[in-house]
């Protein structure tokens, strides 16, 4: 990993130059295609051994060093940020009048700026005004004056998945993380409610952005509908990427160890896309997932179902408010993913200890989140950057955060307070001495989130 204090110029364009050409030769001695801006190029940097992944994070860390080394302080306060600004006003205008599927995708084809304006009942100028502003960071590219073609990024917006993902942040985060401090000022800061957070001014609503989200039935709220859709999409395509692969779920828990006929529940797993390869990783338990009413319906639906025909039989689905004492008792393992950093701790806790009652005393609680380092400079910058972006999505949506694992432990703790000696009344000692902790955390390689195994532990269990 990239010294996380290395600022000399030299040394980091040393490290640039030995790391490209680590990473190009690679490509090459493999048969990808070399990484291009062009549209026919390759869309996703292609699957690669660990240490080509370090060399692209140590690559990408230390040219983005040297541009801000060699843009100086003033410009990382000023240019800097006033170039974000406007590539997200861009990306919204880009999205908002589906501007990548007008632009033709054939091989070399371009359109004019005239012809796409027309089509899309736009204004020219202004559209070559956004779109220019794009073009610097390598989205649409003008091939000759007045003409606007793809580059292999600006194709890449028409993807389902990828498209979802950009929508949401230029037309959902962009415009909810501006309301970030009217929200810390009108409701107060440090406030736990998940109905208080930005993105509530934003999408004008008391409740909860799921719950929001589920308000969207019928023609009468078609905007909370399209966005709820926009979000299932992108948690959807997100477990399709590396970082947040579903492929981590089986490699971060031995789920194959699991008793037979034993349960897994994956609470509040959406339309079981996670729960897929636990299944796959041991053919002789059984899965429930459960969701809000909403999600459970597209869940079932064969249109939108995304279990594999063979798995389904070994699959219930569940409408279930998390908030609500657990259904189901004894369970192996009660999975969740992706929910707890959703919440504060105090909507944290009401979530685990809804669940703790039901649990036998060898049940498991599998947390899958990110799991923080405790200090900056600890892990690649891009993967820093990335989860401290995603702390602060958590505080825009639900006033939630990432939690190290002291705040981890500290947090089970508390959701076992008071419940232990329920779980084990049937038990010699009553569960005396014994409190809810973590028994392992796992990261798997190339995951941003941990597998964190919680159980029954002896009081002087670990110090972590
Ligand atoms: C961030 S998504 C995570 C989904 C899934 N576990 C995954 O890893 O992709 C959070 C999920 O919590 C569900 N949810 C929100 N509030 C809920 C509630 N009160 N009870 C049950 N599920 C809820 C949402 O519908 C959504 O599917």
């Amino acid at each position: 990993m990239l010294d996380p204090k290395e600022e000399d110029l030299v040394k980091l364009a040393e490290t640039c130059l030995s790391t490209a050409q680590q990473i190009k030769e690679y490509l090459a001695a493999n048969n990808h295609a070399p990484m291009t801006f062009d549209a026919d190029g390759p869309a996703f940097f292609p699957p690669a051994t660990p240490e080509i992944q370090h060399a692209r994070l140590d690559l990408r860390a230390a040219a983005m060093r040297l541009y801000d080394l060699a843009s100086g302080p003033d410009e990382i306060l000023t240019w800097h940020a006033y170039h974000c600004a406007h590539d997200l006003n861009a990306f919204r205008y880009v999205q908002r009048y589906n501007i990548p599927s007008a632009v033709p995708t054939a091989g070399g084809s371009s359109i004019s700026y005239t012809d796409l304006a027309r089509t899309l009942g736009l204004d020219p100028s202004q559209l070559r005004q956004m779109l220019r502003q794009l073009m610097a960071i390598h989205v649409f590219r003008e091939p000759s004056p007045g003409m606007v073609s793809h580059t292999a990024s600006s194709r890449l917006l028409t993807h389902w998945g990828v498209g979802a993902f950009n929508t949401f942040i230029a037309e959902d985060t962009f415009p909810a993380v501006a309301r970030q401090i009217e929200a810390l000022e009108q409701w107060g800061h440090g406030r736990p409610e998940p109905n208080r957070g930005a993105v509530n001014l934003f999408y004008d609503t008391d409740l909860p952005m799921y719950e929001y989200y589920e308000t969207g039935a019928g023609a009468a709220d078609t905007i909370s509908s399209l966005r709820r859709e926009r979000f299932s999409r992108l948690m959807t395509y997100m477990a399709s990427t590396p970082i947040m692969a579903n492929a981590h779920v089986a490699r971060g828990f031995d789920w194959a160890s699991l008793p037979k006929g034993g349960v897994v529940v994956d609470v509040a797993g959406n339309v079981g896309h996670s729960a897929v390869p636990i299944a796959q990783a041991n053919p002789d338990i059984r899965v429930v997932v459960q969701d809000l009413p909403k999600i459970v319906a597209r869940a079932v639906d064969p249109a939108t179902s995304v279990v594999p025909q063979d798995l389904l039989p070994r699959f219930t689905f569940m409408s279930h408010d998390f908030y609500t004492l657990q259904p189901v008792a004894g369970a192996a393992v009660y999975f969740l993913r992706m929910i707890l950093h959703d919440y504060s701790d105090s909507y944290a806790l009401k979530i685990l200890r809804a669940v703790v009652p039901s649990m036998a005393p060898d049940s498991r609680i599998v947390i899958m989140d990110q799991v923080m380092p405790p200090t900056v400079g600890l892990v690649p910058d891009p993967v820093e950057r990335m989860m401290r972006t995603t702390d602060l999505q958590m505080m825009m949506l639900t006033n939630a955060k990432e939690r190290d694992a002291t705040e981890w432990e500290e947090l089970l703790r508390k959701a076992g307070d008071g419940l232990i000696e329920g779980v084990f009344q049937h038990e010699e000692g009553h569960g005396q001495g014994k409190r809810l902790g973590i028994k392992n955390i796992k990261t798997p390689v190339g995951s941003t989130m941990s597998l964190i195994e919680v159980g029954f532990v002896d009081e002087d269990f670990g110090n972590r």
